[in-house]
């Protein structure tokens, strides 16, 4: 299997699964998954609730290890998951902040652990939290919590970014912040896959559509 992979693996791939299974517990979510994804392109990924999007996220950000099978994001053995955790960044649904560091804090503390240099107020400035800079995380709404976490996702630009349900809480000039931010990171040349339940938002900035459903994934033409 091992073999099978790096004879296929191309630099052209951002990510490459091959009979990739996962089990939790008592249940099994991936039931050999194989999957590549090109790099620059934008996935979107569908499933029922607890279809297994956010653990397969988990599982591209090497946050879990597959029970079985084999995969490598940019080029990297999911199994290294210091190199693979320097290319992904991963957006969780929950946001991800710490709440007792203020907004600008969570912003510098993002790009010191991707030893990275970045323009905090500026990232900021474009999700409309300028304002709320030395705010603790703990004192946002739900919604502030989102635009702070997608400002993190875009001054930190991962070449793999995932995105679990980036819409959610988020109302009308929100959402229209999110699609420009992600088609922004799209256009800078990041692999963009988002995990959500808005097919119609989410393909505009990651067309290509796959369905997570009974621990597989599949292509998902448009229109449907
Ligand atoms: N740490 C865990 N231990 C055991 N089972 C888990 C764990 N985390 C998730 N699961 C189970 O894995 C399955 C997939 O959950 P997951 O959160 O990946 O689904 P999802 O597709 O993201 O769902 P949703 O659309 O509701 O966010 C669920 O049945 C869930 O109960």
């Amino acid at each position: 299997m091992a073999d099978l992979l790096s004879a296929t693996a191309t630099p052209a791939h951002a990510l490459q699964l091959r009979g990739v299974w996962l089990r939790l517990g008592r249940e099994v979510i991936l039931r050999g998954v194989d999957l590549d994804v090109s790099r620059g392109e934008g996935v979107t990924l569908l499933g029922e609730n607890g279809a297994g999007k956010t653990t397969l996220l988990r599982l591209l950000a090497s946050a879990l290890r597959p029970t079985r099978g084999e995969g490598r994001v940019m080029d990297f053995d999911l199994r290294d998951s210091r190199a693979v955790r320097d290319q992904v960044h991963l957006m969780p649904v929950d946001a991800g902040l710490y709440p007792d560091l203020s907004c600008a804090e969570n912003l510098d503390f993002a790009l010191r652990m991707h030893r990275a240099a970045g323009d905090v107020p500026a990232a900021l400035r474009r999700v409309n939290l300028e304002a709320a800079a030395a705010r603790r995380v703990r004192f946002l709404s739900a919604g502030m919590r989102k635009r702070l976490a997608l400002a993190r996702a875009h001054l930190l630009a991962r070449p793999l970014t995932l995105v679990d349900e980036p819409f959610a809480n988020l109302d009308d000039a929100g959402r229209a912040l999110t699609l420009h931010l992600l088609g922004e990171l799209r256009a800078r040349g990041v692999t963009l896959i988002v995990a959500a339940h808005e097919p119609d938002l989410a393909r505009q900035v990651a067309p290509r559509a796959l369905r997570l459903s009974a621990g597989k994934v599949e292509e998902v033409g448009h229109g449907s």
